[in-house]
């Protein structure tokens, strides 16, 4: 039992998902079942190959399981069609990736206005939010630049304000560091943990990023190995800091 648990802001239930291949099939996760509350913070940790990814799509309704269902906000999203669960992932999700996917030509602000283009709000709501987003990230100077006059480090926070800026309940990130050198990936983490009013879900193969939060779920070969919830700093005999 997760002592610090909230209401659940996203869930995977028995989720088990097989690729059929060349070579027959391939059960890449199996009876997989998490629950991250709202504001939570939790780290996926695993090696190559566990799962991580095809986790992460699917916690991100963007792969469907073979077997279990995915919950956001308590909504089962299994019985959904395509257009209900990019809804869905438009309103309630946000998304941050290795490479960060933002477009060359396009400003700062543009690029997070941009990925609130389907959500249905009016372009000056849209840039509105994009700025305040930008702002929250600490680029409040740099809502023209373009992605090429900004460090690796301030792309990932502009791809973190595109993530943020439409409110979504739930961040989903998928080794957010990879690309970025030790000291800026530690800011990154940093910039993460400010955000508590995000459940937030970050993959990783990296141990050293994983021990940035409190909560870290260990998966091998497709299963959850470990789910382990690092109490506070509060109690602790050191008393050192604890992470988010
Ligand atoms: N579309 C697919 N078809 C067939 N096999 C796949 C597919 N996607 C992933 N796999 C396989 O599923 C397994 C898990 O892949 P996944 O990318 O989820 O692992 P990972 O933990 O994220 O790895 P990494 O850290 O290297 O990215 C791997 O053996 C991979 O080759």
């Amino acid at each position: 039992m997760n002592p610090h648990a909230t209401r659940p802001a996203i869930e995977l239930r028995g989720v088990s998902k097989t690729y059929m291949t060349g070579s027959g099939d391939l059960t890449v996760l199996k009876d997989v079942s998490i629950s991250v509350g709202h504001g939570e913070h939790a780290a996926i940790v695993g090696p190559s190959g566990s799962g991580k990814s095809t986790m992460l799509s699917i916690l991100g309704t963007l792969d469907q399981p073979t077997m279990g269902d995915v919950l956001v906000d308590d909504r089962s999203t299994g019985a959904m069609s395509d257009g209900e669960r990019s809804e869905l992932r438009s309103r309630s999700l946000g998304f941050v990736f290795q490479q960060f996917h933002l477009l060359p030509h396009v400003d700062a602000v543009g690029n997070v206005e941009l990925g609130m283009l389907y959500s249905g709000l009016a372009r000056a709501e849209r840039r509105r939010r994009a700025s305040e987003a930008l702002e929250r990230v600490g680029l409040a100077e740099r809502l023209d630049h373009r992605p090429t006059q900004l460090s690796g480090g301030e792309q990932q926070r502009v791809a973190i304000a595109r993530a943020i800026a439409h409110r979504p309940a739930v961040v989903l990130a998928d080794e957010p560091t990879g690309a970025l050198d030790q000291t800026t990936g530690q800011s990154i983490i940093t910039l993460f943990r400010r955000l508590d009013d995000v459940a937030l879900v970050v993959i990783t193969h990296d141990e050293n990023i994983a021990a940035g939060f409190r909560r870290r779920i260990k998966i091998r070969d497709g299963r959850i190995e470990s789910d382990e919830n690092v109490l506070p700093a509060v109690g602790r005999r050191d008393g050192s800091a604890c992470p988010a």
